[in-house]
């Protein structure tokens, strides 16, 4: 709306004040004239009449058919161009119609033309030439059965100066630069697709062929390591192969950035493949008039979506992703060719968009090459149940189709008009050359005039933000890979992205990995999925409320659509309580969903071990990648060592989901933090990854250990530029809009990808989950959290927690069980000292009292810390029997070289009291204790002894 204001005030200022009108005094599309009926009409009427004659000329070329005009008729098809006027009628129809659907002429139309115009030049001139070259002067009929009057015109003398040879040479030439010039390409482009073809037939795996089916390609078995189990097989690829590794896939991944390689068409020319799709667009169009879409109605379109589509049919993993494969192609058309208006355009009719296009994903067909190595690749996930049937990947149905891909709308063009105002305001030689439309922003492209400073369009910033009545704008300088200005303004109608459509998508199709997760939809409007494989590990974070518990539920779908619970394990950490819920008892987990940030600590150790246990494995059998060692025993190439009793398998991948790292980080931070950095250190190869989302960017929660073993990023909306730089280490995530506004660092990138996420909602997350759990149960492992230790914080022990760890202390340290040492030291009253010592007595920290002697100390100093956090309730109970076998036997070891020695002390090497041998002095009377005195006293009758006195 505001965008809307903006246009119309700019216009009247335009037309009433001098500066503004100057502005824009040449445009001959000004606001009124197009409010004009005749103006408004004219164009309609020229197409209805070239429509008009195409029909009149086909009757009489094809069929005969005419009345009087029948000649004349016949001179105005064959007349420019002689025979080749039967085609006449088709080009007037083609030009009628394309005048009726596409409301202005952009560079696209202009080449087509030019090069059609070359085109039939060059045939009429063959002909011409082939027909014997007649003359103007035998009369025009001769002509019309030759190449007409324009074939006469270049064959002509063309023959006469160079032979008809000659002249049928250069008509050759002009055929094939005219259809060069239609095409779009270069000859070196031509060649390069050419050469992608012929690679991908040949199955050529550095042509087209993806990673991914290369990886999931056929094991092969070489004879010298096949048969050995010892030695490592030989395989086709290994992990380590893949050069440019990148975790990102975007939909038109073959395109490149700037190359011109992207087809650019105006907005009113998307192709609408399927009829059905335009009413979805007409849907569309509609949800766009609204604000953002809010969850409610998410939902409600969501539901609407899964309605009409097919019955959910039960489908192995491999029959399913082959069959997906060509239907991706009309599901992505869906999405995108969707939503066009003709009132869209014909309101942006008030600007001369000749040079405004939209950028449209290139729908690609589905290559048929790839499809048998795919099948292949799938068919090893298939997943035997117990029952004897096959797990079934959930169906695509579950997850509803979104709104479609608007590439345009009044709103863009009021923003365009805006910030046209705003460089003409300040005097900036610069141009809004173009414009990519994303579902929650849009990226503006500004050319900058010769000898414009680029500082002059960035100095403008507040200005821009001002016009367009938006602070979260975001200067691009330059968009990575155009000499172009961007400037990202938020669209006051964003759309959202459904999973369901990302997972259809083609991005996302032609990966098989079972770790591909559904992203979102970047600024160009393309789909984008990440392996979560490449990752290798992600730290999500942004403020309340931005779209991090929306992204990991996208991500958990995502696994769930698309991995067998063979394939991928996960622990899913959720000290929120709330969030991941949902998730309880789908068979992909590996333990049930922690929520006790202790225990997430330990589940973090558990994943050391079990990562370093993969290790040994992968050692063994000499293997680098986990990808590489489940190929070889898929192929049956590993096998277990001679005599063991193992039955060799694939590892599933394990994903660690951190919902809240910042509840884990105040519990244990030192030891969460050591193992968060050893397991992303070392678990890629591993296949494990780790997942850390937190709502508190700070450098306490995210240290700069964690980010520099964390390569990858997800920015949600940041309260602050430094909350952004803690995620990033770039600003940027304080301008996102929130709400899925994201963006994504890749590991060792160094620019981000902006995306609107991906939203299922929880409908679709509980069907999902229900067609996963009524197939399978969980195996949990029972060692991932240990049982937790019964807490041994009794109500005896009250508001005396910090006397008690002190009194523990102190007598572990000196290996003293005094009650007087702890009088005195800890200045307390002789009754709370000595209901101190029995507490510490039932914990076995010292031995019962001996009279007037001190007591036994069962706790040796190195057990220290174990014996405080058991204290606590933080931990299991010291294993006492063994350390003092150990340091009674002094016995220790020889510690390896580079280990330190430990040193066990006796536990009896104080013969005497340390402390001026007071310990055989009768124990005082409380002092500087009296305030504490009453409850002494009943603290002491708490241990049961009766009075002491
Ligand atoms: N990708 C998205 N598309 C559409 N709406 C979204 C998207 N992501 C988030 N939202 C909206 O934002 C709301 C908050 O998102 P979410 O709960 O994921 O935020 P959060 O960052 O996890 O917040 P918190 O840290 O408080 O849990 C959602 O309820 C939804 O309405």
């Amino acid at each position: 709306m505001a965008n809307r204001r903006n246009t119309s005030s700019s216009a009247s200022s335009g037309s009433g004040r001098g500066r503004g009108a100057s502005a824009h005094a040449p445009d001959p599309h000004a606001p009124g004239s197009q409010s004009l009926p005749g103006a408004r009409y004219r164009r309609t009427g020229w197409a209805f009449a070239i429509l008009g004659l195409a029909g009149m000329l086909g009757l009489r070329e094809w069929f005969g058919i005419s009345g009087t005009a029948g000649a004349f008729l016949h001179h105005i098809a064959a007349g420019p161009v002689g025979v080749l006027g039967i085609i006449v009628p088709l080009l007037l129809g083609a030009l009628g119609v394309s005048m009726l659907r596409v409301h202005h002429m952009g560079a696209l139309h202009a080449r087509v033309a030019v090069g059609c115009l070359g085109l039939l030049t060059a045939l009429t001139g063959m002909i011409q030439v082939g027909s014997g070259n007649p003359r103007l002067a035998d009369g025009i009929a001769g002509l019309e059965e030759a190449g007409g009057i324009l074939g006469w015109l270049v064959g002509y003398p063309l023959v006469v100066l160079f032979s008809s040879v000659g002249a049928f040479i250069l008509f050759i030439l002009l055929v094939a630069f005219s259809a060069l010039v239609v095409s779009g390409k270069t000859i070196a482009e031509l060649r390069e697709i050419l050469i992608q073809r012929r690679a991908a037939l040949l199955g050529d795996p550095d042509g087209t062929d993806t990673l991914a089916q290369r990886a999931l390609g056929r094991v092969r078995r070489t004879g010298a390591g096949g048969d050995d189990p010892g030695s490592t097989a030989l395989l086709d690829s290994y992990d380590g192969d893949e050069a440019f590794r990148s975790a990102l896939e975007t939909e038109g991944g073959g395109r490149k950035r700037g190359n011109g390689r992207r087809k650019r068409v105006s907005a009113g020319e998307q192709p609408s493949l399927d009829p059905a799709l335009d009413q979805a667009g007409d849907e569309a169009t509609s949800l766009l008039d609204e604000p953002f879409v809010e969850p409610e109605s998410t939902t409600r379109i969501a539901s609407h979506g899964s309605s009409q589509s097919a019955p959910a049919l039960r489908r192995s993993p491999a029959k399913r992703r082959a069959q997906d494969e060509p239907a991706a192609a009309a599901d992505q058309a869906a999405s995108q060719t969707a939503g066009e208006d003709p009132d869209v355009i014909s309101a942006a009719q008030s600007w001369d968009f000749d040079a405004i296009t939209a950028e449209t994903p290139e729908v690609s067909a589905p290559q048929v090459t790839e499809e048998p190595d795919l099948a292949d690749a799938i068919a090893m996930s298939d997943m035997a149940l117990p029952d004897g049937t096959t797990y079934s990947l959930p169906e695509d149905a579950l997850l509803g189709p979104g709104p479609g891909h608007s590439t345009r709308t009044p709103a863009n063009d009021a923003v365009v008009e805006a910030l046209q105002n705003v460089f003409a305001e300040f005097n900036v030689d610069a141009t809004v050359t173009g414009y990519t439309r994303g579902p929650q922003v849009t990226r503006y492209e500004v050319a900058r005039g010769r000898g414009v400073n680029v500082s002059r369009i960035t100095g403008l910033e507040k200005n821009i933000a001002y016009a367009v009545a938006s602070d979260e704008i975001r200067l691009l300088t330059p968009i990575p890979g155009k000499s172009a200005i961007g400037i990202e303004i938020p669209n006051s109608d964003r759309e959202m992205v459904k999973l369901g459509d990302v997972l259809r998508s083609q991005a996302a199709k032609k990966q098989s990995h079972p770790l591909v997760v559904g992203l979102g939809k970047n600024v160009e409007g393309d789909y984008v999925v990440t392996n979560l494989a490449k990752t290798p590990h992600l730290l999500v974070a942004g403020q309340t409320g931005s779209g991090k518990s929306s992204f990991v539920n996208s991500m958990i779908t995502s696994i769930m659509m698309r991995a067998t619970p063979q394939e991928v394990r996960m622990v899913l950490v959720d000290p929120k309580r709330v969030e991941l819920t949902i998730y309880e008892g789908i068979p992909h987990l590996i333990t049930p969903i922690i929520t006790s940030p202790k225990k997430a600590a330990e589940a973090l150790e558990w994943v050391v071990r079990e990562m370093d246990a993969r290790y040994d494995d992968l050692a063994s059998f000499g293997y680098k990648h986990i990808d590489d060692f489940n190929k070889a025993v898929r192929a049956g190439d590993v096998q277990p060592l001679p005599g063991s009793q193992r039955e060799v398998s694939p590892y599933p991948y394990l994903l660690v989901v951190v919902d809240e790292l910042a509840d884990l980080m105040m519990t244990a931070p030192k030891d969460v933090e050591a193992s968060i950095q050893r397991i992303t250190q070392l678990a890629r190869a591993a296949g494990i990854h780790l997942i850390l989302a937190t709502q508190r960017p700070v450098a306490q929660v995210v240290t700069g250990l964690i980010k520099s073993n964390v390569p990858s990023r997800l920015a949600f909306a940041t309260a602050s530029q430094l909350d952004s730089r803690v995620i990033l280490d770039q600003n940027g995530a304080e301008t996102l809009t929130g709400q899925g506004d994201a963006l994504y660092l890749g590991p060792g990138a160094s620019s981000t990808v902006r995306i609107q996420g991906s939203w299922v909602t929880e409908t679709e997350i509980r069907s999902v989950v229900d067609h996963v759990k009524a197939q399978l149960t969980p195996e949990y492992r029972e060692d991932v959290v240990v049982p937790e230790v019964k807490k041994q914080i009794d109500e005896e022990i009250g508001d005396d927690m910090d006397l008690l760890l002190q009194a523990a202390e102190l007598i572990i340290t000196s290996q003293f069980g005094s009650t007087s040492m702890l009088q005195r030291k800890l200045r307390v009253g002789f009754a709370k000292a000595g209901r101190l010592m029995d507490l510490l007595e039932s914990r076995e920290v010292v031995g019962p009292s001996e009279g007037s002697k001190a007591r036994d100390v069962l706790v040796q100093p190195e057990q220290l810390e174990e014996t405080l956090a058991w204290i606590r309730g933080d931990g299991a109970a010291p294993d006492q029997g063994e350390s003092q076998a150990d340091s009674q036997a002094d016995q220790a070891p020889e510690p390896a070289a580079g280990e330190p020695r430990t040193v066990s002390l006796p536990a009896n090497r104080y013969a005497t009291d340390p402390l001026e041998g007071e310990a055989d002095l009768p124990e005082s009377q409380s002092w500087e204790d009296d305030a504490a005195e009453e409850d002494s006293q009943d603290a002491w009758s708490l241990t049961g002894r009766g009075p002491s006195w």
